[in-house]
């Protein structure tokens, strides 16, 4: 969490480099434009030689090549600075992401979260690599050669002070109103990419109850919506560069008048000095105009910003950070609850108060009606939400207190959807594995009925499956997920046995699979089969988030009224 607050843009030494490349570059166009007025002033004024001029020819030549290598640095260092903090944001958003809690992760505004992970860190890319160096070399410059104007003819920077505060002015204007429509327009991409997502996770339902036109028109409009955010920035946009060339040109027009009526009248003014300013005064502007273009991008890219850091500020539910202290033990471990509490932010329902020990029990069975905290219950002893008060224990210390990565790397999860990626098959099961043997995997393929399907594919292990890839049924789905349990090896199983959807060929390899993981793992379950509760060490039975009754199969039978009823009633249906 205090990563995520303590996060800020990596943008303080850049700046200053920013700095000293620009004011490198101010120079640069000085030096240029008075060798350029030099050599003219020699060749048509003072008629020298081609001989006399071949120094400051080369050094104009130079002069010019120092200066494309300086713009070259300095919009090098945006870029590297637009990468890293792209980076960092990402990492940051990343971080963010994984400390919300599991319940309601991958079920919250998923599209929203896409959208700013991606595009909206793509677009603060202008602001690192075009509006900063672009403000430093569009401050720095113009300054620079305002102050050399002003030693060389005080009407001309006069006229300069008085003409140049219009684009600043005019930019400032324009920038907040496309700040707020950049705003405006990453809302209408968000609510576009979620809307667009609905449609795609739900195209069964909608096309059952014949909601698929609807859905068109609604989508229609979101991306119209869209569109005219789009529009508008762009409208804006072509403006601004259009009255930023009408005032860098007026500008010019006028101090070129103004030094021609000096030149010629009044004679106060050396055409050396006069072409000199004429020379500069172009630059001046141009480096203001710049400063047009890159502001309405950096605009733009704020109102990304403004994403970013109002995604990693939000106070969405967020678990609390592990402790990090212990090793956990190699030798078992043990299990068990004090005054454990679980209460959802939003919603009523809360475990309240478990106490349990799981001893050293192979089987543990999580039993209750459907909506009574079992899920809740095991996502807790996973360690993958944290108590809201009391502990779960493990060999006396608290979960938390351990090393994190120590504990996940002990654990396996299987759950009644298991995640499979847009990756090849060998993938999906080692999941990262490096230990995993060729040998392994095909005992395991074996072990979990895998064998038949993974021939049948031309490419075997290596098909792509997931997203984009080869479907996978469910029943497969959960094969590959006890194949990469069995693969990873635990010490400790947790299983959320799935309630509905089986094939009777993985059901018979699930009730296997956890035989198998029993000889050397602890397995804790929600169960919802009879045979898989009977044979468990420990049962606990939950009612609406409260243990109601705990203990093996026998002395439940005869100690509890309401696992007697369950027991009676999975043998009638
Ligand atoms: N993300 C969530 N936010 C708020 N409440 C939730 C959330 N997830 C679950 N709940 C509520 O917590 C309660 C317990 O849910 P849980 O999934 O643990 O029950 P369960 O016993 O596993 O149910 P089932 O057997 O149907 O899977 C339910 O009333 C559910 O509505």
């Amino acid at each position: 969490m205090d990563e995520v607050k303590d996060w800020q843009w990596k943008e303080r030494k850049s700046k200053q480099l920013m700095l000293f490349f620009s004011l490198l570059l101010a120079l640069s166009i000085i030096v240029q434009a008075y060798l350029m007025v030099r050599i003219i002033d020699q060749i048509f004024i003072v008629q020298a030689a081609f001989g006399d001029i071949v120094l400051e020819l080369i050094l104009l030549i130079l002069a010019f090549i120092i200066r494309v290598i300086i713009d070259h640095l300095l919009f090098r260092v945006g870029n590297k600075t637009a990468k890293k903090n792209k980076i960092a944001a990402r990492s940051a958003l990343i971080k963010k992401y994984k400390q919300t809690p599991i319940h309601i992760q991958g079920k919250t505004q998923i599209g929203e979260k896409t959208n700013t992970f991606l595009h909206a860190v793509d677009e603060i890319n202008d602001y690192f690599s075009m509006y900063l160096p672009q403000t430093r070399k569009s401050t720095t410059i113009p300054l620079v050669l305002w102050m050399v104007i002003l030693i060389i003819h005080f009407q001309s920077a006069l006229i300069l002070l008085l003409t140049a505060p219009f684009i600043p002015l005019f930019m400032i204007l324009i920038g907040l109103q496309t700040k707020k429509k950049s705003e405006e327009q990453l809302d209408e991409l968000a609510k576009y990419s979620s809307k667009f997502l609905d449609v795609l996770q739900g195209i069964t339902s909608l096309k059952i109850y014949n909601q698929s036109n609807k859905t068109k028109i609604s989508l229609h409009n979101s991306s119209e919506s869209f569109k005219q955010a789009t529009m508008s920035i762009l409208k804006i946009a072509f403006m601004n560069s259009f009255m930023l060339e009408v005032i860098a040109m007026l500008g010019i027009g006028i101090v070129a008048l103004e030094l021609a009526i000096q030149l010629i009248f009044y004679q106060s003014v050396s055409f050396f000095s006069a072409f000199f300013i004429l020379v500069l005064v172009p630059e001046f502007f141009a480096s203001l105009r710049e400063l047009g273009s890159a502001f309405h991008q950096g605009k733009s890219s704020q109102g990304a910003i403004a994403k970013i850091e109002d995604a990693l500020n939000n106070s969405e539910e967020t678990e609390d950070k592990w402790e990090n202290m212990y090793d956990l033990p190699d030798h078992q471990v043990r299990l068990a609850s004090f005054d454990l509490h679980y209460s959802f932010q939003t919603s009523n329902f809360s475990l309240k108060d478990l106490n349990f020990d799981f001893k050293n029990y192979r089987k543990v069975a999580i039993i209750g009606k459907s909506g009574a905290g079992k899920t809740t219950l095991l996502n807790l002893l996973a360690g993958l939400i944290t108590p809201t008060s009391g502990s779960v224990l493990v060999n006396d210390k608290k979960l938390t207190a351990y090393k994190e990565s120590q504990w996940f790397e002990k654990i396996a999860y299987i759950t009644q959807n298991p995640t499979i990626l847009n990756e090849t098959l060998r993938e999906n099961l080692t999941f990262g594995n490096e230990t995993v043997t060729e040998q392994d995997l095909i005992q395991v393929i074996e072990q979990v009925g895998l064998k038949e399907l993974i021939d049948s594919f031309p490419n075997g292990l290596e098909t792509k499956v997931g997203e984009g890839g080869r479907g996978l049924s469910g029943g497969e789905m959960q094969r590959v997920a006890i194949a990469r349990a069995f693969l990873k090896q635990p010490a400790i199983v947790f299983l959320d046995e799935p309630t509905t959807g089986l094939d009777v060929k993985t059901e018979k390899i699930l009730q296997n699979s956890i035989k198998e993981f029993e000889k050397n793992t602890t397995i804790i379950m929600v169960a919802h089969r009879l045979h898989t509760i009977q044979d468990a060490d420990h049962i606990l039975l939950l009612d609406d988030g409260e243990l109601i009754a705990k203990g093996d199969h026998p002395s439940l039978l005869s100690s509890s009224i309401e696992y007697k009823e369950m027991i009676q009633a999975g043998k009638e249906g």
